[in-house]
């Protein structure tokens, strides 16, 4: 194979290296997201008791001396363990260790701090969910829950004037005329955009809810936006409409959640909106099957949020949350969550790792990326140059065309402009971490 054929990509961000963004998370925020789920578990003693009897409180001193142990493990470096439960995807991480220990120099064993940080990211979560599937019977116990409804109820306001500006938009939606929803398209998405700044990994926990309407907000946060490809977000909805014809007209969309709260919100009201003006035929969520990143959608959220959106005494709420369970009825709306989303694997290794569910993906028409977590994923963690092409870091993983909808909270950002980065950086050190900048950014199918 000739030189240039071979892609080397550059080594996966970790927190080997000092100083980085990834020891600080590693060192700082990953201990103390563990203890505030110690100290939830903690708390909830007596509600154990009073659900399980004794057997509960046993379960819960159980779990918490799993989470300790590994709370010790992450602090002292020690090497990661196999996962010892019997769950749907416990051989495909315990392979995954297998892949990561081939990769270590020198023999070394995988670690919290040797290893890459997408991976032992990923692993924490796993091993908080073996500690509870370990301790019956609080097995489905989630300890993220109180901070993701907390988000809920205290975004309510942002949330009432987002439905209220959804039925506006939709009651004067002149539907025969496309082009008259470019606009309310690019509002309601950058909306979901800045909705993935309400999220409770980034902030450990802390409360990050939206308090205004970000409607307001628009024209003042759109400087932030490093990377805008909307428009070749909109032209695949248009492509759409024009091969319509006589049958129902619209793309099939999956849209990749990422948190629970504010964010969640923002993403069912682009999908109500797409659907309710013929852009969308059918939209398909996809969420995480155990509670991940602190904020991430689990089908719990999922159904809570809809159901709350539809108890509401705000009139438009309640229509709107009425209205998203018309579409999940019937069939418009779907959820899934393929073990694949709570795995470590890069999106790239995805066609060998999880092919059905490339296979389903490749039954989209777009697909909209929710997220931080989703973006390194999709780009693999890795250093890449800023100015490297968005394709070229995605390696072939190229299901349908597909966008990131992301607010920068991790070192890793690929498809900018010569001297853009250089540019930031001088201006915004943690430019990259913050959360204060964003990007729309699209990758089309394969040529
Ligand atoms: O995917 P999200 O919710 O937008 O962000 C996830 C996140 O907060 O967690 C990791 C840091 O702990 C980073 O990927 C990112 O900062
Ligand atoms: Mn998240």
């Amino acid at each position: 194979m000739a030189a240039e054929q071979v892609f080397i990509p550059p080594p996966s961000l970790s927190a080997k290296f000092e100083g980085s963004f990834a020891y600080l998370t590693v060192r700082d925020r990953l201990p103390t997201i563990l203890t505030k789920v110690i100290d939830t578990i903690y708390r909830n003693k007596n509600s154990f008791l009073e659900k399980h009897g004794q057997v509960g409180v046993d379960a819960e001193k159980r779990a918490i001396s799993f989470l300790s142990k590994m709370r010790n493990e992450l602090q002292t470096d020690k090497p990661l363990l196999l996962l010892s439960d019997s769950a749907e995807d416990t051989d495909a991480w315990n392979r995954y260790m297998k892949r990561q220990q081939d990769l270590m120099e020198d023999g070394q064993p995988v670690s919290w701090f040797k290893s890459p940080w997408l991976y032992v990211e990923c692993y924490m979560y796993r091993r908080i969910q073996e500690a509870l599937w370990l301790s019956p019977p609080i097995c489905d116990y989630d300890a993220f829950e109180e901070g993701k409804t907390r988000s809920f109820f205290e975004s309510q306001q942002a949330i009432m004037s987002l439905c209220t500006d959804l039925r506006t938009i939709l009651t004067s939606a002149d539907t025969q005329n496309k082009d008259s929803l470019f606009q309310p398209f690019l509002r309601l998405l950058q909306v979901s955009l800045w909705g993935n700044r309400c999220d409770l990994s980034i902030s450990a926990g802390q409360e990050n809810s939206q308090k205004t309407s970000p409607m307001e907000s628009l024209s003042d946060l759109r400087p932030f936006i490093l990377i805008d490809d909307s428009e070749q977000v909109w032209s695949v909805l248009m492509s759409a409409q024009r091969s319509g014809g006589t049958e129902k007209t619209g793309v099939r969309l999956d849209i990749i959640l990422d948190n629970a709260g504010f964010e969640l919100l923002t993403d069912l009201i682009i999908a109500d909106f797409l659907v309710s003006v013929g852009l969308a035929k059918e939209v398909h969520f996809h969420g995480k099957s155990i509670p991940w990143f602190v904020s991430d959608v689990t089908k719990r959220d999922f159904n809570w949020t809809v159901s709350q959106t539809t108890a509401s005494n705000h009139k438009h709420m309640s229509s709107c949350g009425v209205q998203w369970k018309r579409h999940l009825k019937n069939g418009t709306w779907s959820y899934h969550d393929h073990r694949f989303w709570t795995l470590p694997h890069e999106f790239c290794d995805m066609p060998a790792d999880a092919a059905d569910l490339y296979a389903a993906l490749q039954g989209s028409d777009l697909i909209l990326f929710k997220g931080d977590l989703n973006y390194r994923r999709l780009t693999g963690d890795r250093a890449w140059e800023h100015t490297l092409p968005f394709e070229r870091a995605l390696r072939g993983f190229r299901p349908a065309p597909l966008c990131s909808i992301r607010t920068l909270k991790a070192n890793v950002q690929v498809g900018l402009k010569p001297g853009q980065a250089e540019k930031l950086a001088s201006q915004d050190a943690d430019w990259m971490t913050s959360g204060r900048y964003a990007v729309i950014q699209f990758c089309g199918s394969k040529e």
